[in-house]
């Protein structure tokens, strides 16, 4: 997949260098330059993000209404806020880490052979099976994770057919990390509805059977970090982004016209940072944002984060909550179903800042599916 136009991609010419080893490195490959506009330097100032106590708020309407106060005003500037007393077991967050640390250390060859044949799901070395400019400076490991699932062993069956029989733990890990989140992503999404002033549990139902991406990111150190990026300027196509990112600095989102760091909370190291996505801002109709973020890398130290990015059942249509419009006038965007969305970034439209508003301009020339 290459530049973003509207036509159908070619996969990258046979030609191009699919991997990289990055502790061979001692330069930032020209694959890996970014343009001067995505490498505007950061802010020294902070974003204001809410940190909202899941605990204190559960059977506590005040507590709730105030959360909801804030979680609304955060989403209304820059869909981002964060969380702690989630419930997700410390140990469980140091246990993902360290399984993902053995994995990213594993020999490059074997990271390589850790993928489906779709290039979809498992290992990748900067997406550079996928483009040829402007590379991220990471590595990934990526899968699908379904709330509803008939095998309770789909995630360690992925690991040990990917990785071999001795990543089984990685994958009791990663089953137990992804049912943590899928928790936590509940009590999330209530607290939006409420939010929103729609039923409490519109959003919970709306999810309940959809799936996750979940990914680890490893941003290794740069020798010159001012040329690249881990991750450059997007907003997710996803509905609900739940992070947590190791104590090393890197996430920026942009507001205001600045770059303003999202730094870990040396105080909370397991706070979780919660951001909306082009799917979420759909559902609200527009009112909450789905906003542009980034991250940069450092000369000194790797960086790494555990994404799950929470998305509905992949045929269901996006609606919004009958309380965010009250005629189909009023409705900022085309029914649109998540695999739409999902396969417009992964064959036409490399995720970036326009991601939406492209989608629904594709989306405007296609023919309507037939109704059956
Ligand atoms: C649906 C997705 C596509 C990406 C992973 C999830 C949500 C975030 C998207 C992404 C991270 C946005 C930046 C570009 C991207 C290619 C990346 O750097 O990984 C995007 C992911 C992807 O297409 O794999
Ligand atoms: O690693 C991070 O802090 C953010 C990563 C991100 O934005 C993404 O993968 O979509
Ligand atoms: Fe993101």
């Amino acid at each position: 997949m290459e530049s973003n136009t509207s036509t159908l991609v070619v996969p990258t010419p046979s030609t191009e260098v699919s991997s990289f080893d990055f502790k061979s490195l001692n330069n930032v490959p020209k694959q890996f330059v970014w343009s001067s506009k995505d490498l505007i330097k950061g802010s020294s100032e902070k974003l204001n993000t809410p940190l909202i106590d899941l605990k204190a708020i559960k059977g506590d309407e005040i507590a709730m209404a105030n959360a909801a106060k804030l979680v609304r005003e955060a989403c209304m500037k820059h869909g981002f806020f964060e969380v702690t007393k989630h419930g997700v077991d410390h140990d469980l967050i140091i246990a993902a880490h360290r399984e993902y640390d053995s994995i990213f250390k594993l020999p490059l060859e074997k990271k390589l052979s850790a993928k489906n044949k779709h290039n979809r799901w498992g290992y990748s070395s900067a997406h550079a099976e996928r483009y040829s400019s402007s590379l991220p400076w990471k590595e990934t490991f990526t899968f699908l994770y379904h709330y509803i699932h008939e095998s309770d062993s789909e995630i360690v069956d992925l690991f040990k057919s990917f990785l071999g029989d001795e990543f089984e733990q990685a994958g009791l890990v990663n089953q137990r990390y992804c049912e943590a989140m899928k928790e936590v992503s509940m009590n999330i999404l209530e607290l939006l509805g409420i939010s929103l002033g729609a039923d409490h549990s519109y959003f919970q139902r709306f999810f309940e059977d959809g799936e996750a991406i979940m990914r680890c990111n490893h941003y290794p150190s740069c020798k010159n970090p001012n040329l690249t990026l881990g991750v450059g300027p997007h907003c997710d196509p996803t509905s609900l982004t739940i992070l947590h990112q190791e104590q090393v600095s890197g996430l920026e989102v942009y507001v205001d016209g600045k770059w303003l760091p999202v730094p870990p909370r040396h105080d909370i190291p397991d706070a979780l940072i919660i951001n909306i996505g082009d799917t979420f801002k759909a559902l609200t109709n527009g009112v909450y944002k789905s906003v542009l973020h980034r991250v940069v890398v450092n000369e000194k130290v790797n960086r790494k984060s555990l994404t799950f990015f929470l998305n509905p059942r992949a045929d269901k249509t996006v609606i919004p909550p009958k309380n965010l419009f009250e005629n189909e006038e009023q409705r900022d965007y085309l029914d649109f179903t998540w695999t739409q969305l999902y396969e417009f970034t992964q064959k036409r439209h490399r995720a970036d800042p326009d991601t939406l508003s492209s989608f629904v301009l594709w989306l405007g020339t296609q023919e309507p599916p037939p109704s059956n």
